[in-house]
């Protein structure tokens, strides 16, 4: 998601002391197999010869603490682990060894659409996914309106989310997300919701979010401009390992002139 050039930094350091996220000597191994066959049976611990290709560290010895309030932005090419990195704060993944500590309500601008249920309507998905998060129904209800006005569906709110166009279902999981008031925001720049109108109110909202001293950002991005503009912080990552840690400027540059 690429943001418009007219709306000025907004960079915050941190507020506090308090380490909201914390990674102690993290690593993270995937194993390869030759098919889901051989990676189900992998699950077991039984190898069908030939089946296992080999592993790969998606992290490897990863450690950095994040502060309460911090904008941090992770950096790297292609492959070099930041995506993987944020998952494991996200709980969608877990480390295979290490430790991950993460404190306060998290909401991730990754994959927007993953857990809707396509046969269940817009409507129903919203009360499915706040009870997930272990919401009250009373919550979910007051929430409801305004993810329902945020997402601009319509009278299609009520209709099976398997009529929807993936714009739609992509709306809705960012209004969800950005309707929970995260302590601590996960978001991908790669990120694209909707249309070109949909996109720039959904920058605004998360620059609002992001404005917000109290809240903690962890940003994924390539881009060193965007970085800048809302992060105080970046960790360059590189094939799994953390090379750089610093001040924005520094690890732009130190990006730029080794990748
Ligand atoms: N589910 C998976 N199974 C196997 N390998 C994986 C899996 N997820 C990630 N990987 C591998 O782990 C490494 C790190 O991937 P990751 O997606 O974290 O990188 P990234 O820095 O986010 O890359 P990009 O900038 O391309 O999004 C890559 O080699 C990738 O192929």
């Amino acid at each position: 998601m690429s943001s418009s050039e007219e709306i000025k930094p907004l960079c915050k350091t941190s507020v506090s002391n308090e380490v909201v996220v914390r990674f102690d000597n993290v690593t993270k191994t995937y194993n390869l197999y030759k098919n889901d066959r051989g990676r189900f049976l992998g699950i077991f611990n039984y190898n069908k010869k030939g089946a296992f290709l080999g592993s790969v560290d998606a992290n490897k010895s990863l450690s950095f603490e994040i502060k309460k309030g911090e904008a941090v932005a992770f950096l790297g090419c292609n492959g070099a682990g930041k995506s993987t990195a944020l998952k494991m704060v996200t709980g969608v993944t877990h480390p295979t060894s290490g430790i991950v500590d993460v404190k306060g309500r998290v909401s991730a601008l990754l994959e927007l659409t993953a857990g809707f249920d396509m046969q269940l309507t817009g409507r129903e998905n919203i009360s499915l996914r706040g009870q997930i998060l272990g919401l009250k129904r009373s919550d979910i209800k007051e929430m409801e309106p305004s993810i329902i006005e945020f997402a601009e569906l319509g009278l299609y709110i009520d209709q099976p989310m398997r009529t929807y166009s993936s714009g739609m279902k992509a709306r809705l999981g960012f209004a969800f997300a950005v309707a929970i008031e995260p302590e601590i925001l996960v978001v991908d720049e790669a990120l694209s919701v909707g249309d070109r109108a949909f996109q720039k109110k959904c920058i605004e909202r998360i620059r609002e979010i992001m404005t917000d001293e109290n809240v903690t950002v962890l940003f994924v991005t390539h881009a060193s401009s965007s970085a800048k503009e809302f992060c105080s912080r970046g960790i360059v990552l590189d094939q799994g390992t953390k090379v750089f840690d610093g001040g924005i400027d520094e690890a732009t540059a130190y990006y730029e002139s080794n990748f």
